[in-house]
């Protein structure tokens, strides 16, 4: 699935219509018929009601977004909805097809936001030009405090997008009101994806309107969902062993932050890669050891922290590095000075290494803090590099420029910052963005609050490490890797919700994630 801004989508519409003949209001039609259908399908399947039963109110602005609105009513119509038309700008009301008279009209649309089941925000899309104006605002606050009075009774169910967000860069108008389920179409919009306007969308579906599929070729960003993560899967051939899905080799964790390898290391086996080995010093041999049954080990030289230790700690990761398909450099290693000559050891000699047998790398948490200090440390890693940071970590990296969580400037950061250091980047967050230097971009979709808690970053590195050594590309293995860190997530939010995640309860949830995926209907 693609996703445009709203100059793309006002491109794909005007060449639709000269290259395909498909005009305005074909597309339209097309739009309404889909959303309708959406939405019947909706009320039948994750409802059980029959439209007979439903009443809907529906808002129409005075541009194409309210003709979608009036097609789209008139479909559910004609299935047997009752339906009720107000037209914003005029203020007219239209119950089952009669005019109500003017002296009427507010009565009656009181009465209506009291008792329908659906209000249909058809009021603005992508062409809303500027602030709402007060009586629009003072209608969506009315429909507001109708479904608080109403929790779970009135669903309100936003046509291309709530009105009031902006679908480029994702603010929202103060008089927006979030909608429970939005039904956008042709392609999500860039603005989505980004808060406040994610927050604003409730359940997205994507209806059609009937474009055709040529004219999406060009397109290069994409939305991270089950039905592109599905494709990216790595093949299990039934006949196969440990060494069919790649090693990977880990060189995290330290004293004070043991418990990075542990989950890094079990995220590696449990996305399906054939072995996972920890690089450690003695002292932390015993956690792992009776932790972590399933690894295998290199012990590192500990002795006097400094430059040597680093350099001895680098060549004997080396030495055994052979046969290794992925490194994890990274997760809990600290910022010992030790450690970042072990690290910038590491880089000098994977990137002398022949592209057949240097292994592919990821670099999350302190890895990055450490490369952060070096003059252009781009330049010392290999390529096809994926780094992971949070935007803490991407401030960091970028020199103190401040990146936000979940803001628009995420995009020009991540797009830029790809092609600059010539990296694949996952640039962490509630919509998680993964972006490589050709130009390609993906934005995750899912959400969870119950993320945002210690360690779930160093099971996504475990993740992509895996993915990575079941030799799926950098672009993709991060794709994958992100897509199913959230859907885990949602898993074991069926338990605890939002709230109260332990890095550690993702990793019996992603073979769980995985076995959904593969099953067709989920979306
Ligand atoms: N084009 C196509 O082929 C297809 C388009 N599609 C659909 O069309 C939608 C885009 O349609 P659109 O461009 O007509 O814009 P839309 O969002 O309805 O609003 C524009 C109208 O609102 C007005 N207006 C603007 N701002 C305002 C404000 N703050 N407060 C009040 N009024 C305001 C503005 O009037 P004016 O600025 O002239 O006063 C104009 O009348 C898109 O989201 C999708 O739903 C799909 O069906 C696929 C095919
Ligand atoms: N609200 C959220 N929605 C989705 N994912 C989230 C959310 N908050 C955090 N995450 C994800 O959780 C992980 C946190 O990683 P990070 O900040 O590196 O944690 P740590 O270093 O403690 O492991 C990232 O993958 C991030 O995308
Ligand atoms: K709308």
């Amino acid at each position: 699935m693609h996703i445009v801004d709203v100059a793309r989508m006002r491109e794909l519409e005007m060449r639709a219509d000269q290259e395909y003949g498909l005009n305005t209001s074909i597309l339209m039609e097309n739009a309404g018929r889909s959303a309708a259908e959406l939405l019947a399908r909706y009320i039948r399947e994750r409802q059980r009601r029959s439209l007979s039963e439903c009443e809907l109110l529906f808002l129409i602005g005075p541009g194409n977004n309210g003709g979608d609105g009036q097609v789209m009513a008139r479909h559910l119509e004609a299935e047997g909805a009752h339906i009720n038309l107000y037209r914003w700008k005029e203020r007219r009301l239209t119950r089952e097809g009669r005019e109500v008279p003017a002296e009427q009209v507010e009565a009656e649309l009181n009465a209506l936001l009291q008792r329908v089941g659906y209000v249909v925000d058809a009021l603005l899309g992508t062409g809303r030009s500027r602030p709402l104006p007060e009586d629009m605002r003072a209608l969506l606050a009315r429909v507001e405090q109708e479904r608080a009075r109403r929790p779970g009774e009135l669903l309100v169910v936003a046509i291309d997008l709530p009105t009031g967000v902006n679908a480029d860069t994702g603010e929202v108008d103060p008089g927006s009101i979030r909608a429970d389920l939005t039904i956008t179409l042709a392609c999500p919009k860039q603005g989505f994806f980004f808060f406040p306007a994610r927050s604003y969308l409730g359940e997205l579906f994507v209806g059609s309107i009937g474009l055709p599929e040529e004219l999406e070729r060009d397109l290069s960003d994409e939305m991270l969902d089950a039905t592109l993560a599905r494709t990216l899967l790595p093949p299990r051939p039934l006949e196969s062993n440990k060494g069919t899905f790649g090693r990977v080799m880990l060189f995290c964790g330290s004293p004070p932050y043991p418990g990075s390898a542990y989950l890094a290391g079990s995220a590696v086996l449990r996305v399906g890669a054939g072995l996972v080995t920890l690089a450690v010093t003695p002292d932390l041999l015993p956690i792992y050891a009776s932790s972590l049954h399933e690894a295998t080990y290199v012990l590192l030289p500990a002795g006097e922290p400094g430059e040597q230790r680093g350099q001895e700690q680098a060549r004997t990761l080396l030495e055994h590095l052979s046969g290794y398909r992925a490194l994890l450099i990274g997760p809990g290693l600290g910022r010992a000075p030790a450690t970042r000559s072990a690290i910038l050891a590491l880089l000098d000699a994977l990137r002398s290494l022949p592209e057949d047998e240097r292994p592919a790398l990821v670099i999350d948490a302190d890895g990055l803090n450490n490369l952060a200090d070096v003059e252009n440390w781009w330049q010392r890693l290999p390529p096809g590099t994926v780094i992971t940071p949070h935007p803490g970590e991407m401030s960091r990296l970028l020199g103190e420029t401040r990146v936000s969580g979940g803001g628009i400037d995420r995009l020009q950061v991540a797009r830029h910052c790809a092609q600059a250091w010539n990296v694949i980047l996952v640039l962490k967050g509630a919509c998680t963005l993964i972006s490589e230097p050709a130009g390609r971009l993906r934005i995750n979709w899912e959400s969870n609050p119950a993320l945002a808690s210690a360690g779930t970053g160093d099971v996504l590195a475990g993740m992509i490490a895996g993915y990575l050594a079941q030799r799926l590309t950098p672009f993709d293995a991060a794709s994958l890797a992100v897509y199913l860190h959230v859907a885990a997530s949602k898993l074991v939010s069926q338990h605890c919700g939002d709230a109260g995640l332990l890095a550690s309860d993702l990793l019996p949830q992603i073979p769980a994630a995985r076995l959904r995926l593969l099953q067709p209907t989920s979306t």
